[in-house]
C-alpha cells in the first residue's frame, strides 16, 4: 500500500453484488486499499469477485456519509492523504454512518483473488479420527482475532486479523500437492520444530506426502540440492538446535526463485525467517500473484530478537531468555567471589532488547541492563561509572547485562560500515569496548582495582533445541501454517495475536521492528526491580 493516499470502495448494503457491477464502481481498480462492505458476508464474497486485493476490509452496517479518516482507519500514522473513491448504483450513494463501530479486518490474500475459479475439496479433517470428537473442527470465516484487547467503553473496535485454523473447503487436492520448506536468516531454538511440524502437519493431516526441503535459504531454491522430507525423516529433529535445512543470508532472486518453484511443480511454498525473511517471502508472494500460479506463499516468523511486529512473541526466544540465565548465573559466581567483581554479559539484540530485558527480569542477579532502545551515558552524575562504584560499595560485585546493540552511537563507524550478504549492519562489539572502558575508569581515574569477567554467550543461547514451551508453540505456528496454505489464503504469516494464533498479511510484520517501547510498563518494571539508573537526566 502506498503510505501516501489511501483509496476506498464502499459498497451499498443489500445490493445484488455481480462482477460486472463492480468493476463499474472502481474507478481506479489497480489502487484500491480498503473496501467497505455492509456485513461481514458481504465482505467476504465481495473480496473474491474484485479484480484486485485490497488490503483492508471493514464491514460496516449502513452508510450516510463519507466515512473520514479517523473513523475508518485506526492506524493513522500511516495514511498522509485520503482519497475515497465513490461508489454509486443508479438510485443511491453510499457512506459511512456516525454509529460505526469502527472494525477493520486486516486480511491476508486467497488464491482466488487472482485464481477465481479454483475448484475446492472438502477438507479431510472432517474424516480425521485426531478431530473425531473437536466441536467446532472448522474454523468459521468470520472469526477474527482483535490486535489489542485492552480497550476503552467508547472506542472503535479497532484492527483485526483472520483467525487461523483448518477451514471446511481447501483448495489443494492432497495428492497433488507439492510442498516445500526454506529456513533463512540466523539460527533461533525451534526451527527443526516448525520443519518437524509442517510435515507431520502435511502427512498426518491431510495425506500430503510430497514434501521437499530447500537447502541453505533462499539461494538454495537455484544453487543448492532439495531433500525429500517424510514424517520418518523428521521424526527426531527436534531435539537437535540449528536447521537440518540449513540456512544463509543474501541470495534472494525473486525470479530466479520462483522460476524454480514452477519448475518443479511446487504449489506450496513454507518459508521460515524473520523480518529479512519476511519480506523475502512478500516478493515471492508478489511475483506468484502476478505469474497467476496456484501456489500458496506461507511465512513462519523466526528471530531470535523477538522484533517481530504484530504477533505476541516469536518461537524460540523464550528458550534464548532460559539459556541466558546460564550466562547471567555463570557471571554472578564469579563476581560474588571475588573482590570488586564486575561481571558483563552481551546478549543477542540488535535492534531490540527483548532478550537482555527479559533475561534481566528473570533473573534478578543482574544490577544493570543496557538496550539499543535506551541510550545510557558513562560518566558524571547518574551515569554507568557512578551506579558501578555504589553497587561495589554496597555488594562487592556488580553484574551488567548489554544487548549487541546497544551504545552503538559509541563505537559504530558510519563511514566505514560493514554488511553481512543480507544487508543487516555488522554492529562493533559493544561488550569489549564496555569492558575495557569500565577497566580504564576504574584503573586511572578511581585507582581502584576490579576484578573484571566479559562473557559473551551470543551464539549459545540460540544454537540450542526448544525448551518445552518453545516446542509447543512451533507445533501450533506450524499447524496452522499448513491450514492456511491448503485453505488457499498465501501471502501470510502465521503468529499468535493476543494468544490466539492469527492469518497476518506478510507485509504488516515487516512494515515495522518491535521494539522495547520505553514508555510501556515493562521497562518500568525493569527499573524497579533493578533500580538502575535511568540515564535521562545527563548533566553535560
Ligand atoms: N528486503 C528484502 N527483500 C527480499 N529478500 C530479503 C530482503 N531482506 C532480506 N531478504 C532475504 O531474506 C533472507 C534472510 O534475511 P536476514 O539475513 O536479514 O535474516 P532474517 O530473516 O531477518 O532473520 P534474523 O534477523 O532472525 O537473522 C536473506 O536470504 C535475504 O537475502
Ligand atoms: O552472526 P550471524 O549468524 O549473522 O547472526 C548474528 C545476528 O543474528 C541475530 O541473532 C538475529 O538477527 C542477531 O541478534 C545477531 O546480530
Ligand atoms: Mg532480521
Amino acid at each position: 500500500m502506498s503510505n501516501s493516499n489511501l483509496n476506498i470502495l464502499v459498497s451499498p448494503p443489500k445490493i445484488p453484488w455481480k462482477k460486472h457491477l463492480i468493476h463499474s464502481f472502481i474507478q481506479k481498480p489497480y489502487s484500491m486499499d480498503l473496501l467497505l462492505t455492509s456485513s461481514p458476508n458481504l465482505q467476504f464474497s465481495l473480496i473474491k469477485t474484485l479484480p484486485f486485493s485490497p488490503r483492508f476490509h471493514k464491514p460496516i452496517s449502513s452508510f450516510n456519509s463519507f466515512p473520514t479518516k479517523s473513523q475508518i482507519y485506526s492506524r493513522k500514522s500511516l495514511i498522509t492523504g485520503y482519497y475515497p473513491i465513490r461508489a454509486q448504483t443508479s438510485d443511491q450513494s453510499t457512506t459511512l454512518t456516525d454509529d460505526d463501530d469502527g472494525f477493520v479486518l486486516e486480511d491476508v490474500p486467497h488464491l482466488t483473488n487472482f485464481l477465481p475459479d479454483l475448484p475446492t475439496y472438502p477438507n479431510p479433517l472432517e474424516y480425521s479420527q485426531a478431530y473425531a470428537i473437536v466441536k467446532n473442527t472448522f474454523v468459521s470465516s468470520e472469526d477474527v482475532v482483535a490486535h489489542q484487547i485492552v480497550v476503552q467503553k467508547n472506542s472503535p473496535k479497532g484492527v483485526h486479523f483472520r483467525r487461523a485454523g483448518p477451514r471446511e473447503k481447501v483448495y489443494f487436492k492432497p495428492e497433488e500437492v507439492r510442498a516445500c520448506i526454506v529456513t533463512c536468516g540466523g539460527l533461533c531454538p525451534g526451527i527443526n520444530t516448525v520443519i518437524r511440524e509442517i510435515v507431520c502437519g502435511l502427512n498426518y493431516m491431510y495425506g500430503v506426502h510430497n514434501i521437499l526441503g530447500i537447502e541453505g535459504g533462499y539461494r538454495g531454491f537455484y544453487s543448492r540440492n532439495t531433500m525429500e522430507l517424510s514424517p520418518k525423516i523428521v521424526n527426531d529433529i527436534h531435539k537437535r538446535g540449528g536447521t537440518i535445512l540449513q540456512t544463509s543470508r543474501g541470495g534472494h532472486d525473486t525470479n530466479k526463485i520462483v522460476d524454480n518453484i514452477q519448475d518443479r511443480g511446487i504449489n506450496q511454498v513454507y518459508i521460515i525467517g524473520g523480518d529479512g525473511t519476511q519480506k523475502g517471502a512478500s516478493a515471492i508472494y508478489k511475483e506468484v500473484e502476478k505469474r497467476r500460479l496456484h501456489v500458496a506463499v506461507a511465512g513462519v516468523p523466526k528471530t531470535i530478537d523477538n522484533d517481530i511486529a504484530v504477533i505476541d512473541k516469536s518461537f524460540g526466544f523464550d528458550t534464548a531468555v532460559e539459556e541466558a540465565q546460564r550466562a547471567i548465573n555463570a557471571a554472578h559466581v564469579e563476581v560474588e567471589s571475588v573482590e570488586n567483581g564486575v561481571g558483563i554479559v552481551k546478549l543477542m539484540g540488535r535492534y531490540s532488547g527483548f532478550i537482555a530485558m527479559f533475561a534481566t527480569l528473570a533473573s534478578r542477579d543482574v544490577d544493570c541492563c543496557l538496550i539499543p532502545e535506551s541510550p545510557f551515558y558513562l560518566e558524571g552524575q547518574g551515569g554507568l561509572f557512578e551506579f558501578i562504584q555504589q553497587r561495589l560499595k554496597e555488594n562487592r560485585h556488580v553484574v551488567i547485562v548489554v544487548a549487541e546493540g546497544a551504545g552503538q552511537e559509541y563505537v559504530s563507524d558510519n563511514a566505514n560500515e560493514e554488511k553481512d550478504a543480507s544487508g543487516n549492519k555488522l554492529l562493533p562489539d559493544i561488550g569489549q569496548w564496555l569492558t575495557q572502558k569500565i577497566k580504564n575508569h576504574f584503573a586511572t581515574v578511581k585507582k581502584m582495582a576490579i576484578n573484571m569477567k566479559y562473557i559473551d554467550p551470543t551464539y549459545m543461547i540460540r544454537a540450542v533445541p526448544s525448551n518445552a514451551y518453545d516446542n509447543i508453540y512451533c507445533t501450533l505456528l506450524a499447524q496452522s501454517a499448513v491450514h492456511g496454505a491448503m485453505a488457499g489464503f498465501s501471502g501470510f504469516t502465521v503468529g499468535p495475536v493476543n494468544s490466539r494464533h492469527a492469518y497476518i498479511p506478510i507485509e504488516r510484520v515487516t512494515e515495522a521492528t518491535n521494539v522495547v517501547k520505553l514508555t510501556d510498563r515493562m521497562w518500568a518494571r525493569l527499573l524497579a526491580s533493578t533500580n538502575q539508573p535511568t540515564f535521562l537526566n545527563k548533566h553535560e
